[in-house]
């Protein structure tokens, strides 16, 4: 059963990444509201995979605090969110076992891992994949798969490097239904992504990036009709680079 409890918004405030005397990250504030999908754009280098990497506590900031507003144990911050990687780290065991892995690791016991992978695998339509060694899915069934096994536990936030770059259109659709089934479930998103139709379809809040600054923090649909800075707007019209 899925707890209500949720540790968001996460804020972030005043955070910096500094390394080599070089300004990769500068975001005075950022707020992460519950069960919103938010989507970071920017031009290549801009720093949406380090903000994401740094939001999970992979990469320590330089300075700054990244807080949940009902901050949990350290255990329970682990289980409550979550990060599917742009390129999909797969076990080299059967699709079944990575999940049972994945849920060992999060100590769960032997009997309720069973049921846990049973039922993620056929909501997300990987049953009949079960047995299949996961090294040889398609890319499209990796991510599939490494998405399922994030979201196994139903946690409160996750979030997703690129999760449909170099996947073709029926693939990348599937990806995006399963996001949106776990929007319905109550997941907190947050993605990067360079498709700015999937952005357009999905995406409540954007998160807009250049340079390692947060340029814009933007409520979907006025980010689309009406971006605020100059930086956004050429974004959109194709013309701003590095
Ligand atoms: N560990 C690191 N040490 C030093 N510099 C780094 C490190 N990781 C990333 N960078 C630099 O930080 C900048 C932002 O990188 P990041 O991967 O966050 O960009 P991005 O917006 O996700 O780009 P892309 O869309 O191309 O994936 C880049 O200039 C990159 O070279």
């Amino acid at each position: 059963m899925r707890d209500t409890t949720s540790l968001l918004p996460l804020i972030v405030r005043d955070l910096r990444l500094e390394r080599d005397g070089r300004v990769l990250l500068d975001v005075p504030i950022a707020r992460i509201q519950n069960r919103q999908r938010n989507v970071i754009l920017g031009p290549n280098g801009a720093g949406k995979s380090l903000f994401l990497k740094t939001c999970h506590g992979l990469v320590p900031p330089t300075s700054g605090s990244i807080e949940f507003t009902r901050p949990a144990s350290a255990a329970d911050n682990r289980r409550k969110q979550a990060m599917v990687f742009q390129k999909p780290v797969m076990l080299r065991r059967s699709v079944r076992a990575n999940f049972m892995h994945a849920l060992a690791m999060a100590g769960v016991g032997w009997r309720e891992r069973r049921r846990i992978a049973t039922e993620t695998m056929a909501q997300f339509g990987l049953s009949s994949l079960a047995d299949m060694p996961a090294r040889v899915l398609s890319g499209g069934e990796q991510q599939r798969l490494a998405i399922a096994r994030a979201a196994s536990l139903w946690p409160d936030l996750l979030f997703l490097d690129e999760p449909t770059s170099s996947l073709d259109p029926t693939a990348s659709r599937q990806i995006e239904d399963m996001l949106e089934i776990l929007h319905e479930r109550g997941v907190t998103l947050v993605l990067t992504t360079h498709d700015l139709g999937l952005a357009r379809r999905f995406a409540d809040v954007i998160l807009f990036f250049h340079n390692g600054r947060l340029v814009e923090e933007s409520n979907a649909e006025r980010f689309f009709t009406a971006p605020q800075t100059p930086e956004a707007k050429a974004f959109l019209e194709h013309r701003l680079f590095w």
